[in-house]
């Protein structure tokens, strides 16, 4: 895991996190969708995928590289090994940290057999020289092996045959622009609506031989914070409620009961979301206040407050990153069932999301 990234135990220990936690691994893959029609959502990226694939088989030839960008637990890698298993081609799995140097990528590439579909993961994070070589391998199927070291190191080039790149990154901002430019197709994962989520949790029981109801099942969509792994993940956590406690129904009032059990609200907020919420709106008026002020507030790191709590609160339009600080919104005020003091919609007026605004 990216152990350089900040606030990553808390955010593997929190059951809303929508990154990868030790116990979602095994579960993953067993829930995985293995086919473009067992995807559920996404219906534009499916439909466009689809096209680029049966045209690629319909010519004959490999398909466009392909970036799949979105937030994570929205289902980049499950495409991935979709758009190999289509092709009935093999998937070769890498990723960015695991790429440091361009030896590594070109120890990979060199083994690539006609139509392998090479998936790099968080393909941000790969070192500057082997972007490099990917973007030749990527537009010229050839690659320059290092032979040597120093100054009589001899580039040998080898061709490679035509096989495609599936990249995923969580920052597709990140990428440089002449490595984002040799993609054919991009496509950008959005978070699931919640009838999407109530399919996938639905689907999910199904394969686990769980007695889900359907209210049940829109309960935990409700909470998931438009992320299928969060929805899968809740549902174990009902499923453990229900094993013991209502002899293995899942219905409304188990994932309810459950789920305020794991103190996880109706929207999918949990302690820490609450906490910086009620700091916010308690304690600094509705801001506005520096992050730096609020974190202390709550107990917790700053950059864990920033990466792991601020967004899903700003995306639930809860909380504006002004450039005096963070404010609350009304809608915010109402959520903690308080009356937002008058004036709150006017201090919005300083802008909605200026990230790095004062701390
Ligand atoms: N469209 C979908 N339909 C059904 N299940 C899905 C869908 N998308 C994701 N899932 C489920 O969510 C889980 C997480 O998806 P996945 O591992 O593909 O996310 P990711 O985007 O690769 O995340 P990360 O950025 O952390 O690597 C999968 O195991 C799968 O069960
Ligand atoms: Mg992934």
């Amino acid at each position: 895991m990216n152990d350089d990234e900040p606030g990553l135990s808390d955010l593997e220990e929190s059951i809303v996190a929508p990154v990868v936690g030790t116990d979602d691994r095994a579960y993953e893959a067993a829930l995985r969708p293995r086919t473009l029609e067992e995807v559920v959502g996404q219906d534009r990226v499916r439909e466009q995928l689809a096209l680029v694939l049966d045209a690629a088989t319909a010519r004959g030839s490999v398909p466009d590289h392909v970036l799949l960008s979105g937030p994570p637990g929205l289902g980049k890698t499950t495409l991935a090994m979709i758009i190999a298993n289509q092709l009935s081609a093999p998937l070769r799995i890498t990723s960015g940290p695991a790429i440091q140097h361009a030896g590594d990528l070109a120890a990979i590439l060199s083994g690539v057999m006609e139509g392998d579909v090479v998936f790099i993961d968080e393909i941000h994070r790969m070192s500057r020289p082997a972007e490099e070589l990917l973007y030749m391998a990527m537009e010229d199927f050839r690659v320059d092996v290092i032979v040597g070291k120093g100054p009589g190191a001899t580039a040998i080039p080898l061709e490679i045959p035509p096989f495609t790149v599936v990249g995923a990154t969580t920052r597709a901002g990140l990428l440089p622009s002449p490595l984002r430019d040799r993609f054919g197709f991009t496509a950008q994962l959005d978070y699931y609506e919640p009838q999407h989520l109530q399919q996938i949790v639905t689907r999910s029981a199904g394969l686990l031989a769980l007695d889900l109801t359907v209210d049940g099942a829109a309960e935990i969509a409700g909470r998931s914070r438009g992320t299928p792994r969060i929805a899968n993940r809740l549902l174990r956590r009902v499923r453990d409620y229900a094993e013991v406690r209502t002899g293995g129904v899942l219905d409304l009032a188990a994932a309810r009961t459950a789920l305020e059990l794991y103190e996880v609200d109706d929207l999918g907020l949990d302690r820490l979301d609450l906490a910086v919420l009620r700091a916010l709106c308690a304690s600094f008026g509705g801001g506005p206040v520096g992050v730096s002020t609020l974190a202390v507030a709550v107990g917790e790191e700053r950059e864990t407050v920033e990466e792991i709590a601020e967004p899903y609160l700003v995306r639930l339009g809860f909380l504006a990153r002004t450039p005096r600080g963070r404010v609350a919104t009304p809608a915010a005020w109402r959520h903690l069932g308080l009356t937002p003091p008058a004036g709150a919609e006017v201090q919005l007026s300083f802008g909605d999301d200026v990230p790095g605004a004062q701390s």
